[in-house]
This record gives C-alpha cells, sequence and structure tokens, in this order.
C-alpha cells in the first residue's frame, strides 16, 4: 500500500515537470480559452437581430435569418479591361450575366417620384405624397456594359479564383451580386464626374468603371489601410492608362466633412455607407461591430450615415443624383437616414430632393434576387435561401435645387 502511494507521488510529480515543460502556445491556447467572451459578438448580433427585425420583418425575418447564417452566394463581376473574355467559360459553367439577362417584361427605365410644387412642407413630407410623375430617365444602357455572372437560383456552385490576364489583369471579381444593384441605379453617363465617398476595398468603384463612361472618378475613404486595399484592387484590374491623375483621384478623406472641400459638383455620388453589416456580424467574431469595445461606435452610425448621406448630397450638382446603399436590414440605418436627409438638406442648405423610384430595377432583376415587398423608401434585396445574396437596401435622390 505505502509503495503505490509513493509511485502514485511520484507520478504526480512527474507530470508537474512534464506541464512546466509544456511548449509556450499551448498555455497560451488555454489562457486564451478562459477569456473567451461569454457572449462571442456573432450571438450578440444575433440576438440584437432577433429583438429587431422580427418586428420589422415580421413573418419574414424566420427565413432572412436562416438564409443570413447559411453560405452566402457570390456574383463575378467581369472586367472588362482584361484581355481574357471569360464569359463564355463561365456560362459553360452554368452561370449567367444577370445584368443582360433581365425579365423581359420590365420597365427599362427608372421614374422619379416628384416633389414639385410643395416648396413650403418639409421635403419628406412632399416626397411621401408625391405621386410617381411617369418622368423618365435614360434607360440603363451604359449601365449594361456592367457584366455580373451568378449562378441560377438553388445552385449554390463557387465560382472558381480568377487568374491574370497575359498583362496581369485578373478577369472577375468575386462580390455580393446585390452590390452591383447601387451602380446600377446611379445610372452613370458618358462623361460623367462621380463621386464615391465611402470606396474601399473598390466593389462598386470597379463596377461603376466598368461602363468605361466617367469622365472623371474620385473614389475616397476615410481608412488609409482599406485605401491601400482599394488601390491594389484597381492595380489588379484596371490598365494605367486608365488609373492617371486627370481620370481617377483617390483620397482618404473623412467623408462627412466632404461638403467642407467640394460641394455642387459631381453628376453622380454614390453613397455606399459604413453600416452593422449584418451578415459579417453574424459570420465573423474579428473585426465585429457588436463587440462590446465597439458598442459607441455601434450606436453612433445612423449619425455617421446621416452626415455622409448629407455630404454627398452637397458634394452632387443641382440636377445631379445621389445613390445611399447599406448592407443592413436596419430600417434605422436605411430608411431614416434618408427621411432625415432630405429634411435637414432641405432646411439647412436649401437642396430641394425627389426621390427617384427604383422598383423598375427590381422588376428587371426579380428573377434574380427577392426584394422586400412594400418599403416606404428605396428598395432592399432580403437573403433567400435559394437566392442567397444581400441584404443590400438602396435609395436614389434627385437634387432639384
Ligand atoms: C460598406 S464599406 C464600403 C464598401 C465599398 N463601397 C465597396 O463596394 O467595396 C464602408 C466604408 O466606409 C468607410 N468609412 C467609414 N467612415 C467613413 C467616413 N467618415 N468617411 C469616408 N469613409 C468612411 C469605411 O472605411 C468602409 O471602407
Amino acid at each position: 500500500m505505502m509503495a503505490l502511494l509513493m509511485d502514485t507521488r511520484l507520478l504526480m510529480r512527474k507530470l508537474k515537470d512534464l506541464r512546466s515543460l509544456t511548449p509556450r502556445r499551448n498555455r497560451v491556447k488555454e489562457k486564451w480559452a478562459a477569456t473567451r467572451p461569454k457572449y462571442p459578438p456573432t450571438t450578440l448580433a444575433l440576438q440584437h437581430f432577433d429583438a429587431t427585425y422580427s418586428i420589422q420583418l415580421g413573418q419574414l425575418w424566420p427565413s432572412v435569418r436562416v438564409a443570413l447564417l447559411s453560405e452566402k452566394k457570390y456574383g463575378a463581376l467581369l472586367n472588362n479591361f482584361s484581355y481574357d473574355d471569360v464569359l463564355a467559360d463561365l456560362q459553360a459553367q452554368g452561370s449567367r450575366d444577370f445584368i443582360s439577362d433581365t425579365d423581359t417584361q420590365a420597365q427599362p427605365c427608372l421614374e422619379h417620384k416628384s416633389a414639385d410644387g410643395v416648396e413650403e412642407e418639409s421635403s419628406v413630407d412632399a416626397v411621401k405624397k408625391s405621386d410617381l410623375s411617369g418622368q423618365q430617365l435614360s434607360p440603363l444602357q451604359l449601365s449594361l456594359n456592367i457584366k455580373c455572372a451568378v449562378f441560377p437560383r438553388g445552385d449554390i456552385t463557387r465560382f472558381k479564383s480568377a487568374r491574370p490576364d497575359m498583362f496581369g489583369l485578373l478577369s472577375y471579381y468575386l462580390m455580393d451580386a446585390a452590390s452591383v444593384l447601387p451602380c446600377l441605379a446611379l445610372d452613370v453617363q458618358e462623361g460623367h464626374s462621380v463621386l464615391d465617398l465611402c470606396a474601399a476595398p473598390g466593389g462598386k468603384t470597379l463596377a461603376l468603371l466598368q461602363t468605361q463612361a466617367i469622365r472623371f472618378l474620385c473614389a475616397n475613404d476615410a481608412s488609409v489601410s482599406r485605401t491601400l486595399r482599394l488601390r491594389r484592387v484597381l492595380h489588379s484590374y484596371v490598365p494605367k492608362e486608365v488609373l492617371t491623375a486627370e481620370k481617377l483621384r483617390i483620397t482618404s478623406f473623412d467623408g462627412t466633412k466632404w461638403g467642407e472641400i467640394e460641394r455642387n459638383t459631381f453628376d453622380r455620388v454614390l453613397v455606399d455607407v459604413p453600416c452593422t453589416a449584418d451578415r459579417h456580424s453574424l459570420m465573423e467574431d474579428d473585426n465585429n461591430i457588436f463587440s462590446k469595445s465597439r458598442t459607441g461606435e455601434r450606436r453612433g452610425l445612423p449619425q455617421v450615415q446621416l452626415e455622409l448621406l448629407l455630404a454627398g448630397i452637397e458634394a452632387a450638382c443641382p440636377g445631379g443624383e445621389i445613390v445611399y446603399s447599406t448592407c443592413t436590414l436596419s430600417q434605422i440605418q436605411n430608411l431614416r437616414v434618408v427621411e432625415q436627409a432630405i429634411c435637414l438638406a432641405g432646411e439647412n442648405h436649401g437642396i430641394r430632393l425627389e426621390v427617384v423610384n427604383l422598383q423598375p430595377l427590381t422588376h428587371m432583376f426579380k428573377k434574380t434576387f427577392h426584394f422586400a415587398p412594400d418599403l416606404e423608401l428605396g428598395e432592399m434585396v432580403i437573403p433567400h435561401l435559394a437566392a442567397n445574396f444581400g441584404p443590400i437596401y438602396m435609395c436614389k435622390l434627385k437634387r432639384l435645387t
């Protein structure tokens, strides 16, 4: 019995010695496990969305929730600057360009919700009361230079990574296909000057450049590191001749201050704001806006979004058009921001705006995306298991003064 006790003690001491020799990385792992938050940001995001979207979306929420928690679907934005024409290859794999392959019954133009004759009313009331004027914008001809391949509904095949052509340019860029819609809604015309206020990492900038119609493009992003990513993306897809200082300016300014730098200038302005990025927030704990340390930043988002949209409105020229977009379902970050911006642009800057009806666009692409029904302002792609794109919200405004 005594011998057995001695053996056990010896064994315990040996184990203790062994533990002190354990490689450092294992000890770090133990510490990591002990300090792991009880509620990781992805869990907090899901709790928040369950509480808010179950009310906002009602019966739609359970199916949107399942889609958001499932693997997202990509589109391949074709690079017109690449020597390799890969559309035929992608079609042979079963995908199709959703932009040229639209619903043939759809109207090919956008309509304006006119706010004429109601100057003395608050601009939001005016916009809400207004009827469709039937006034027609030009057809989305130049936007048709933008091509984006997607696999059919229910087909979750993944695209392979793009390969460089003989000049080192990549033939397509993988992105959420619904992200192309705000670029189409912007309806860039030949010779336009365009401001992309929150441009990095550059998917939408690249889509806009595919029109090959822009006279001058200014791509801005407040984050220096993300602006570097934007530069890298552009250099991987666009020839040097297009990236000259006369045609393209890349900046890293705080977009909320843009009105102090440049007003009444651009024909088109894209305001693709930072938001709760719902899909990312549910999937990735890293860099998640729902982490406890970023609560203040998250709560401040609607104010930043409002300031960015107001700056974008000021940067547009009278007659110019602005598209506001997000990748969240949140009404507070979408509809409410646009409503307030319309009010404040009128009250503080004397700028009258009208909301452009994007329904014709949603009709064109209803084969590819699920759109939220009956939104008061703007349009929204909602995730669906059979077409797992989005969420993408977009609202288009036209400056009248
Ligand atoms: C949704 S992302 C833009 C995505 C981009 N448009 C694209 O398609 O690749 C929002 C961007 O806004 C930038 N941002 C945040 N605050 C900003 C500000 N005050 N001014 C300008 N950009 C800002 C972020 O760095 C982020 O890159």
